[in-house]
């Protein structure tokens, strides 16, 4: 039997549909800052198409633009500068930094509560521990937001993760574990990858190596989420965007999975509003707004 093909637009434009409603209780839009540094043509795509949903949902979002020679320096005046702005309630600084910009020093200068893409260590360090009133890594919670909506239950399920990055092995390992699956990952030194692979019933692979994940990598009925999104050169000129999960292969094993593109890439951006909406609902109740459903923070 072919496998059930995730459609994460359509979840994402659910996200979408349930920020907008979320708006309603607030006193003022949010707003999102995007911190762009340098030319790199793939995060010119995700961060137009982060502006543009902001907009769409009704936040107040703007773009901050560096040339790729920016310094360390420069860039962390930029976070001071949107730390101090009361009407911005989520930075995002877009990954990769071009040269020898060190990401977990602008992480660590963002004020966490305007962390909007999870990866301040004190956000890190909340999922860790099972706290709700982090902010959790973008990628990672449309991940699982998509497995729910295969698997609302996840006790006792086995888990691989593939790769073990801050940005999506580690949170999202944290997230399964927190749904009280049994998780392994996966990374650079593991032995037999496919060997640990075969007994996942929830696979994820965040590595972005394409066509890593073969058939027999798969667990008949697995749940198979693709984060890769590689762009690889078309002979005729362009490029395609392929995950690392060989996709024909999978389908045929899988019970569920996600295509690339249109799987986990749209829930990133739609979870990067959610976010938002959250850093400004708890903002505003700190700053002593009553917002239905937040008590202000101790
Ligand atoms: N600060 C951050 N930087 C980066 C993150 C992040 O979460 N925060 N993640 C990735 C890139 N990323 C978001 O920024 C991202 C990647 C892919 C997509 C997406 O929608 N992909 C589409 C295809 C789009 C295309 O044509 O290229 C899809 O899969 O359907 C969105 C966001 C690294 N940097």
């Amino acid at each position: 039997m072919t496998a059930h093909v995730i459609d994460g637009r359509a979840l994402a434009r659910k996200v979408a549909e349930e920020v907008k409603a979320g708006m309603a209780a607030l006193p003022r839009a949010p707003g999102l800052a995007v911190i762009l540094a340098g030319d790199d043509p793939a995060s010119h795509v995700y961060v137009n198409s982060k502006v543009k949903l902001a907009r769409e949902v009704g936040f107040v979002s703007e773009l901050v633009r560096l040339p790729a020679d920016v310094t360390e320096e420069q860039v962390l005046a930029e976070v001071a500068k949107l730390n101090a702005r009361d009407e911005i309630d989520g930075i995002l600084v877009q990954l990769p930094l071009p040269g020898a910009i060190n990401t977990l020093r602008v992480m660590a200068a963002i004020d966490p509560a305007k962390d909007v893409d999870g990866l301040h260590a004190l956000n890190a360090g909340l999922l860790s521990q099972g706290a709700e009133r982090g902010l959790i890594p973008c990628t990672p919670l449309g991940c699982m937001k998509i497995i729910q909506s295969i698997v609302p239950d996840l006790t006792g399920s086995h888990a691989v993760v593939i790769g073990s990055s801050n940005i999506v092995g580690k949170p999202m390992a944290a997230l399964l574990l927190e749904a009280r699956a049994t998780v392994t990952m996966t990374h650079i030194h593991t032995r037999d990858t496919r060997f640990v692979c075969r007994g996942a019933d929830i696979l994820v692979s965040a590595v972005g190596k394409p066509g890593l994940v073969r058939g027999d990598w798969i667990k008949p009925r697995a749940v198979v989420i693709d984060v890769g999104t590689t762009r690889v050169p078309k002979p005729e000129g362009g490029h395609r965007i392929v995950g690392d999960v060989a996709f024909d292969e999978a389908k045929d094993i899988a019970g569920a999975i996600t295509p690339v593109p249109g799987g986990v890439g749209p829930m990133t951006i739609a979870c990067l509003m959610e976010n938002t909406l959250k850093a400004a609902r708890f903002r505003l109740a700190a700053a002593g707004r009553v917002i239905p459903g937040v008590a202000a923070l101790q």
